[in-house]
């Protein structure tokens, strides 16, 4: 079995949103709980002194998503502090005014996540970019795979110090059974490549067959000396390697950097997928999930049924008011129907003035009503511009079938039944005939 490591949040009911933030520096202290609340959007909670820190703890410790923390405190010169923070799973980065090798090593040891040295022109950004990728991080699954038990555990201590949740695989048959599961989503792997069984390498292998490297980040690790090692294991599909031994803070970057490009690619894949202007799906991202409920429509024998929402008259809209109230007109039009929908149903921009809907379980008649109530809401609009309003309404258009031939012919029959409702006048709903 998989083991589970780090829980991947906490079980109460309010998500963590709060920093601590202990400095006896008021200016510090108030410079870094304003860039908190005004970049992060998360809550600054302010102690001077390890009392204070120690109430707030007791009060709100699982709420936190993370500490910042002063190594020299009127109550605790030592760094006493930070043992109170770690010892309570929250990851912290301290703020230190000199920092010699025997410190950088306590620290470590000790197990905070990062360290800044305070002074430098950037160290408070420093603070607050670390801060944003423990946040981050909290939302990533993260997957270790070594047989050596204790080097397991060392990395996915490291791990969960920078915020992430973790699991653990001894072997590459069990990694390979947890990457099968879809429930919560892995999107790194750390691998060793001397493992009994399947080594590194071949894992990588297999898991680069199943997931690409926009999904997965892999970072393999080698052990010294075997430079034609990580040849290799970058070869087979990893992102990245890192050699044993290791500094910790070498890891850190690494995971960081990786798990940085790896948002950078989700953040690519989105824009493809979304309409910049209104911020629904577009075309692309209609096909791509239309094709799963049609699949869906043929296993659970539900009807699926599309709607074409089509604007009238949106040029004279352009014409009359100008282009970017049209603009202002589509992106209300989107937000009605974004709360128009229920959560399971497909709504994208299909261009210019068209949205589709498709909606599983709605047979013709249920989809007329649907179709009728958008209508309606669309023809009550209130669209303003400059003072003025501009009067929106739609032919829409309605198929339904238990289940569709393809995606093309629901969508085409919808279309086609858009048209007619359009050469009977506009501002109403058509349905499509069967045949
Ligand atoms: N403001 C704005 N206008 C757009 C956008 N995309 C398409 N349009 C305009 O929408 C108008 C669509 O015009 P037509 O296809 O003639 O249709 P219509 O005027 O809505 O008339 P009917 O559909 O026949 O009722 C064009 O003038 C496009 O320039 C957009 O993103 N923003």
């Amino acid at each position: 079995m998989v083991e589970q490591s780090c829980p991947k949040s906490s079980a109460t009911s309010v998500p963590p949103d709060l920093v601590l933030v202990v400095e006896d520096s008021r200016s510090i202290a108030g410079l870094l709980a304003e860039r908190i609340d005004d970049e992060l959007h998360l809550g600054p909670l302010v102690a001077y002194d390890r009392a204070q820190a120690k109430r707030l703890l007791d009060e709100k410790a699982e709420r936190m998503v993370a500490a910042v923390l002063d190594l020299n405190l009127p109550d605790a010169p030592d760094g006493e502090v930070v043992r109170d923070v770690v010892s309570r799973d929250i990851p912290v980065i301290v703020l230190t005014a000199t920092l010699e090798d025997d410190l950088r090593d306590y620290l470590i040891r000790v197990g905070v996540a990062d360290y800044v040295v305070k002074g430098a022109i950037d160290s408070l950004d420093t603070v607050i970019q670390g801060l944003a990728r423990i946040r981050r991080n909290r939302g990533i699954g993260a997957l270790v795979v070594d047989d050596s038990r204790s080097a397991r555990l060392h990395l996915v201590e490291l791990l969960r110090r920078w915020g992430f949740g973790c699991e653990q695989a001894a072997n590459g048959e069990q990694a390979l059974e947890r990457m099968r599961k879809p429930d919560s989503e892995i999107r790194l792997v750390i691998c060793d490549q001397n493992m009994p069984g399947m080594d590194g390498i071949t894992l990588i292998r297999n898991l680069r067959r199943q997931f690409p490297a926009h999904r997965l980040g892999i970072i393999g690790v080698s052990s010294y000396g075997s430079g034609l090692l990580s040849a290799r294991l970058l070869k087979a599909g990893a992102n990245d390697f890192i050699t044993r031994p290791f500094l910790e803070e070498e890891l850190s970057v690494r995971v960081n950097q990786n798990v940085d490009l790896l948002d950078l690619l989700r953040q690519a894949e989105d824009f493809a997928r979304r309409d910049p202007l209104t911020g629904l799906g577009n075309r692309r991202y209609f096909a791509e999930l239309a094709a799963t409920l049609v699949e869906t429509s043929e296993r659970t024998k539900q009807p699926l049924a599309a709607l074409v929402v089509d604007l009238d008259h949106f040029k004279q809209i352009n014409d009359d008011f100008g282009h970017a109230a049209g603009d202002a007109a589509l992106r209300s039009v989107a937000g009605m129907l974004g709360e128009s929908v229920r959560r399971a149903d497909l709504l994208a921009r299909a261009g210019g003035e068209e949205f589709y809907i498709l909606s599983l379980g709605l047979d013709l008649e249920g989809a007329k009503k649907f179709a009728e109530r958008i209508r309606t809401s669309l023809e009550q609009l209130e669209v303003r511009y400059a003072g003025q309003r501009i009067a929106i309404s739609a032919s829409i258009g309605v198929a339904s079938f238990s289940p569709p031939p393809s995606v093309e012919v629901l969508v085409e029959a919808a279309d086609l039944a858009m048209y007619a409702a359009k050469k009977s006048g506009r501002n109403n709903v058509k349905l499509a005939t069967q045949d």
